[in-house]
């Protein structure tokens, strides 16, 4: 039975990795997929991992009927034997509901792969369609971590190491930025809810360290 999946973690855990290991797989055995992705952070059209793999991609537009799209693709002649949807939280809901119909109308494996929440721990109004729709949602097994060693479970968007709670929802970034830039890190809910960043928690230290000497 072909299935609608949706893989689903931190940022930094290896989605798009897998993302492109299960295209490697399908291709070498003479498989052709279709991938689709938004707002990679390599460019328009290209789906990416941080190990440096990077592939092409169809790049998802407002409004587009991703269905249709697949149909048009078919009946041109074109192959899709698998559908591969990358940064899945970018897309309208109703966009989810045309993936799933190409599970069921058209007898397709789509894998999506995507983060469930945002800065805010609320969710993308992708992937809540997904979770509501998937056959199975996949939780991916490398962890990435907190500053504090936990398991990483949110995301928390930061501008030179400080948390921020207001903003966009959708701001393209990467979890390496440097100190003034607008970037995310991945924390435990712990932490996530005590606003503490690995920037915040060394500068909590620091002043603990010099409260004693200053007050002896
Ligand atoms: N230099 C490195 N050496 C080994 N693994 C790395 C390196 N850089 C990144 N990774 C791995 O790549 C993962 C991120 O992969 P990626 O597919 O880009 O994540 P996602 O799509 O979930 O944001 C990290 O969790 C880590 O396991
Ligand atoms: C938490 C959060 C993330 N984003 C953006 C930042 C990145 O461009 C992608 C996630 O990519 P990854 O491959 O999973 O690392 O999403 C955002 O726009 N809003 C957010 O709240």
């Amino acid at each position: 039975m072909p299935e609608l999946v949706f893989f689903s973690g931190t940022m930094d855990c290896g989605k798009s990795t897998l993302a492109l290991q299960i295209e490697h797989n399908r291709s070498a055995r003479g498989l052709v997929g279709m991938i689709f992705t938004r707002d990679d952070r390599a460019g328009e059209g290209k789906l990416s991992s941080r190990l440096g793999l990077v592939t092409d991609a169809v790049e998802v537009e407002d409004g587009q009927d991703l269905y249709a799209y697949v149909v048009g693709h078919l009946s041109g002649g074109g192959r899709a034997d698998y559908v591969i949807a990358d940064e899945a939280q970018f897309l309208a809901p109703e966009q989810v509901d045309q993936l799933a119909r190409v599970v069921d109308d058209l007898r397709v494996d789509v894998y999506a792969f995507g983060i469930t929440t945002d800065f805010r721990s609320k969710l993308f109004p992708g992937s809540q369609r997904l979770v509501e729709l998937a056959d199975r949602v996949e939780v991916l097994q490398v962890e990435a971590l907190c500053w504090c060693g936990a398991r990483a479970t949110h995301n928390a968007r930061t501008v030179g190491g400080v948390m921020v709670v207001e903003g966009a929802q959708v701001v393209v970034g990467d979890v390496a930025q440097s100190a003034d830039e607008v970037g995310y890190e991945v924390l435990c809910r712990r932490h996530h809810r005590r606003r503490m960043t690995a920037a915040t928690s060394r500068a909590a230290a620091l002043s603990q360290d010099v409260l004693p000497v200053s007050s002896a």
